[in-house]
């Protein structure tokens, strides 16, 4: 793996001395680390260690100071998000981001053109292209309209009766943990090969977040190449669905392993969890 990082040609996610600076704060400080493909990756640490800034500069939406960052071989960290998007990364945000007055259907909808501008022939099109394609129920576009139909109807039936029932309700009527959902939903349409989430269980209840992180783990079986980045503070989740666990601490990695090595690592104990160690099956310590 270590030389994997240092030649950049991993298939997968590979970050080398990724450092982000704002004003004097070393907000991520020469974070080095890859994401294969199918694997499930979790990023914890207390508030301010970085995690949120580390997935700004892997979708392009903060830039880096110093570092490198590599999608499938390719150079990703001057690309623009929409870019990165197009080469196969979808995100979720810490603070959900749904069009409020937009149905459900038609934001899970929207989210399928991500995936559907990676194919070749799926490139966007003019609104007097639409409207013809509308017009003549040209094949193409029927075509289009039907894959688009067939990728929101699987990524809302991913969460079983939440969403699906509710598909014609406005965005703004949803309970908080449902925005949550419709904003994974709608990464998921776009059918990424690689999905960051950023605390994904926020303001979930503890029902709530076994619900997310058996759909997770279905996800991964159903989705078997696909790469997971989840930033995550509710252990129960991180410890069911992370194949690895990264620790950071003001901005730089302070342990990495398996969920049990890293989160049971004498300085993270130290850190953040007093000196009792995390019992295997602890539930939702905190770190934050
Ligand atoms: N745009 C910005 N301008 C200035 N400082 C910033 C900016 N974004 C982040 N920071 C600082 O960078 C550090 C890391 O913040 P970040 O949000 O990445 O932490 P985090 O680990 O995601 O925390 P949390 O768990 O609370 O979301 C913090 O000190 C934060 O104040």
């Amino acid at each position: 793996m270590v030389a994997n990082i240092l030649s950049g040609d991993n298939s997968g996610l590979v970050l080398q001395g990724v450092s982000r600076h704002f004003d004097g704060v070393k907000a991520v400080d020469d974070v080095s680390f890859s994401l294969a493909a199918g694997e499930t990756l979790a990023l914890v640490g207390p508030n301010g260690a970085g995690k949120s800034t580390l997935i700004q500069l892997i979708s392009g939406v903060e830039r880096l100071t110093h570092g490198r960052i590599y999608l499938g071989g390719r150079r990703i960290d001057r690309l623009p998000p929409e870019r990165i998007a197009r080469l196969g990364l979808g995100r979720s945000f810490q603070t959900s981001r749904v069009f409020p007055a937009l149905s459900i259907w038609d934001s899970v909808l929207l989210g399928t053109q991500a995936g559907l501008l990676r194919k070749p022939n799926g490139g966007l099109v003019n609104p007097l292209q639409e409207a013809l394609g509308v017009l003549l129920a040209l094949p193409r576009w029927r075509q289009r309209v039907e894959q688009q139909e067939t990728l929101a109807r699987e990524a809302l039936q991913r969460f079983g009766d939440r969403l699906w029932p509710r598909r014609e309700a406005p965005a703004f009527s949803l309970s908080y943990a449902n925005r949550r959902r419709l904003e994974i939903a709608r990464v998921l349409a776009g059918k990424p090969d690689f999905l960051l989430l950023d605390e994904p269980a926020a303001g979930m209840n503890p029902t709530e977040t076994a619900e997310l992180t058996e759909l997770l783990l279905a996800l991964r079986q159903q989705q078997p190449a696909l790469g997971i980045l989840v930033i995550e503070h509710k252990l129960s989740l991180v410890r069911r669905v992370a194949d690895r666990v990264i620790v950071l601490n003001q901005g730089r990695v302070l342990a990495e392993g398996s969920p049990d090595h890293a989160l049971n690592h004498p300085e993270v104990v130290e850190a953040y969890l007093g000196r009792q160690r995390v019992r295997p099956n602890a539930t939702d310590a905190h770190l934050g």
